[in-house]
């Protein structure tokens, strides 16, 4: 079969296509089949040189543009993608393998909700007047320069637009390196943003691995990295961001709890469980992996979660009953098939699962484990793939202890009908994203990210615009100078 999924050339530079097949060849696994369907070229260093040029010289003119302007063009951007979620969401289909009743809602449409939101506040970008006496101080909203954005493979168009909006819209330019497992859909981002009117260099993509990202992050022209990946990526990144005193997003992996309380909607709950761990086949960085269920309603929910996964249609993404798809890639599909027999061996109780599924390419079922302990290592590691582990608990308290000892903040929920217990519990977890009686939306509109290892900053709504501008502080002074000598 041949897939409509080979894209023009490798890179997006300078607002057009660049090729550059010295680079050393990325084949593009469909991952319902295990097929080849495409294949992209890893970015040379003059590939790499020529992006970075062309992300500073076009930064200033960018930036003087009006923020009216600019926002304009991203909105434009954000309405092609919607004329366009059809073929978009069928491009991320084949990148990730998500089923398409998936993609067809969250990714393309994400991201136009992320260019429609920052072009719409990108004319409201001010500063503040600061009154001294008859003196005064005024700031200036500026762009922090250049800034790299490093991708993962669970949303490739989400997290294109998640750090190209906001950056684009405060004034800056971007070079962006979508994962080497998923770098399709990014290319297909740019080549929008350009025929919506944005000029040469302002968003650029170019291909790679992690050695790629690594020469992007270390380069003296860049002044901001976003990185969505892995916590042990993070710490790298990170590190060689500091060295070179560069502005950091860190949006990382988690293990995430979820608590459902005894008074808890058990419907709703089994709901937000499901939301929580299978969506994406598990591969979403927010999932709540550990879900903590009271004593007194364990059974109850373990009968109902197992009725409702045998209602998932495992199959070809493509066809829209589809709801649940394969695994990103066969390794992927390996690393979560060794937790599983890890958590068979550690004497978790296999309530649902824990195999794969007879068909081509990378599908796994839709995995439960109860009786599981906070030490195993089922509980305490990130798998990123559709792994469940319940634990039991009876006291508050303790389960909040528990809940939140744990390396990784991204987030946490909780379902109760109580609702000062949820207020107070959603207080109590140390997480930068906390869900009462839903679990896992991320809407634009609300500031998406984490806190201890899972990371630094925070993506969408307004406070996604402190991380990708700095303030300066003019001071004037209306009268005479005094000085001491
Ligand atoms: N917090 C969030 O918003 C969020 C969202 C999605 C995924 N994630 C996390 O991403 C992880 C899964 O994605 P992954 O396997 O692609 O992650 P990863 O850390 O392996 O790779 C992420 C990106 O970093 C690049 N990279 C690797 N080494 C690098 C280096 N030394 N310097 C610069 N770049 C380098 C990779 O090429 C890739 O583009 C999970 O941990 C998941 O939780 C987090
Ligand atoms: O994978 C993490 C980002 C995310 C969470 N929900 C939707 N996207």
């Amino acid at each position: 079969m041949t897939y409509p999924t080979q894209p023009t050339a490798s890179h997006f530079i300078n607002g057009a296509y660049v090729e550059d097949t010295s680079g050393t060849p990325i084949p593009v696994i469909y991952p319902a089949t295990g097929e080849v369907i495409a294949t992209v070229h890893a970015a040379t260093p003059e590939i790499i040189d020529q992006a970075l040029s062309c992300a500073c010289a076009a930064q200033a003119e960018w930036a003087a543009m009006s923020g009216t302007e600019r926002g304009r063009i991203l909105r434009r951007a954000a309405d092609i993608i919607r004329e366009r979620n059809h073929e978009l969401s069928i491009l991320e289909t084949y990148d990730t393998g998500k089923p398409y009743q998936e993609t067809s809602v969250a990714d393309a449409t994400s991201g136009a909700d992320a260019l429609e939101y920052f072009g719409g506040m990108a004319a409201t970008l001010t500063g503040e007047h600061i009154q001294l006496g008859e003196d005064w101080v005024y700031t200036r909203r500026e762009p922090l320069g250049v800034c790299v954005g490093i991708g993962a493979w669970n949303y490739p168009t989400q997290i294109a637009c998640w750090k190209g909006a906001p950056a684009l819209a405060c004034g800056n330019t971007m070079v962006f390196k979508p994962s080497e497992t998923t770098p399709l859909c990014a290319l297909k981002i740019a080549e929008i943003l350009h025929e919506a009117g944005l000029p040469a260099g302002v968003y650029n993509v170019i291909q790679g691995m992690g050695e790629v990202g690594g020469a992007l992050v270390s380069d003296p022209r860049v002044d901001k990295v976003s990185l969505t990946g892995s916590v042990p990526t993070g710490r790298k990144v990170y590190a060689a961001a500091a060295a070179g005193i560069k502005h950091v997003t860190m949006e990382l992996g988690g293990k995430s709890p979820i608590l459902v309380f005894e008074d808890a909607d058990i419907e709703n709950a089994v709901s937000g469980a499901i939301l929580g761990n299978f969506y994406s086949s598990g591969q979403v960085c927010s999932n709540g992996t550990r879900v903590f269920v009271h004593a007194d309603i364990k059974e109850a929910f373990l009968k109902r979660l197992s009725e409702r996964l045998a209602g998932a249609v495992i199959g070809d993404p493509m066809q829209p009953e589809t709801s649940f798809g394969p695994m990103v890639s066969q390794r992927q599909m390996d690393i979560v098939l060794g937790y599983i027999e890890k958590g068979k061996a550690e004497g978790a109780r296999l309530v649902y699962g824990g195999a794969r599924v007879d068909h081509e390419g990378f599908f796994l079922q839709p995995t439960v484990f109860a009786d599981v302990t906070d030490d195993m290592m089922i509980a305490r590691e990130e798998i990123f793939g559709p792994v469940m582990a319940v634990l039991d608990f009876t006291e508050e308290a303790d389960v909040m202890a528990r809940a939140n000892d744990t390396e990784f903040g991204l987030a946490a929920g909780v379902f109760t009908r109580d609702l000062s217990r949820a207020h107070r519990v959603a207080a109590g977890f140390e997480a930068g994203t906390c869900y009462i009686n839903t679990y896992n939306d991320a809407p634009v509109e609300a500031p998406f990210g984490g806190s201890k290892a899972s990371g630094v900053g925070r993506e969408n709504s307004k406070a996604a615009i402190a991380h990708y501008s700095q303030l300066k502080s003019v001071y004037v002074r209306m009268g005479d100078l005094e000085a001491p000598f």
